[in-house]
């Protein structure tokens, strides 16, 4: 039997004041707005106003498609969020643009299809990897799991996503030792965050046990 804490976790997808509340009571590392398209994008007022009403210790991440990076280093330099998470086509030219503009840590989310890819995707100009499943016609946010036998071994920490689960979050952080965990999809009820889930995947991932917890190969848990 293993124990889990010390793992990060980042709840994505808030959106209202209450989940700011929320956030503020169970206190995620990170949270996530996304600006991208889909039902859970905020746009910059709401997230602006979010952002004055978040605890300060926990940081405010900006989920993004191919945004200009203009618009990107306008909402770190505005102080509305506090990292970047890059979930589109974003290339390593762009990845330098962004760079060039702003200094916040950069987390390159990689839609699993295959080792090779997350290996390459590696290489890139970004603090962070973020592991997600890749599903046709969405770019997150899918509350599906991919192949967990297709993460490499990493130099840079990383986080697991893709249909983590209250129920098996504590065995995925055993097993593949991931710098932090995301997730949104399995902590909603009716499309938004119920208190009652978010409260109990914080708790299993921080302090859960799980039977058999891997050799750590996959480590990934440094802290930047
Ligand atoms: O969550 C979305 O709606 C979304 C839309 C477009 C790009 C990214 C999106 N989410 C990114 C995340 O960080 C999600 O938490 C991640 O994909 C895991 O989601 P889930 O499988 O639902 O737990």
């Amino acid at each position: 039997m293993e124990k889990t804490d010390g793992v990060k976790v980042k709840i994505c997808g808030l959106r209202r004041p209450e989940d700011i509340q929320m956030a503020n009571r169970f206190k995620p590392d990170f949270i996530g707005f996304v600006f991208a398209k889909s039902s859970r994008q905020v746009d910059r007022n709401t997230a602006e106003r979010l952002k004055t009403l978040l605890n300060p210790e926990i940081r405010a991440v900006g989920v993004f498609v191919d945004e200009e990076p203009e618009q990107v280093a306008g909402l770190c330099r505005d102080g509305v969020i506090d990292m970047v998470q890059l979930h589109g086509e974003e290339d390593r030219e762009y990845m330098e643009r962004l760079r060039n503009m702003t200094h916040v840590p950069v987390i390159r989310a990689v839609r699993v299809k295959s080792r090779e890819q997350v290996l390459s995707a590696e290489q890139l100009p970004c603090d962070y990897l973020l592991l997600d499943t890749y599903t046709e016609g969405t770019y997150g946010g899918s509350g599906k799991a991919f192949d967990r036998e297709l993460i490499p071994s990493l130099r840079k920490p990383y986080f697991l996503a893709g249909g983590l689960r209250t129920e098996s979050v504590a065995e995925a952080v055993c097993r593949y030792r991931p710098y932090g965990v995301d997730v949104s999809s399995s902590l909603e009820s009716g499309g938004y965050k119920d208190i009652k889930k978010v409260e109990a995947f914080l708790k299993a991932a921080r302090g859960g046990y799980a039977a058999g917890g891997g050799a750590g190969r996959r480590t990934g848990g440094k802290e930047l």
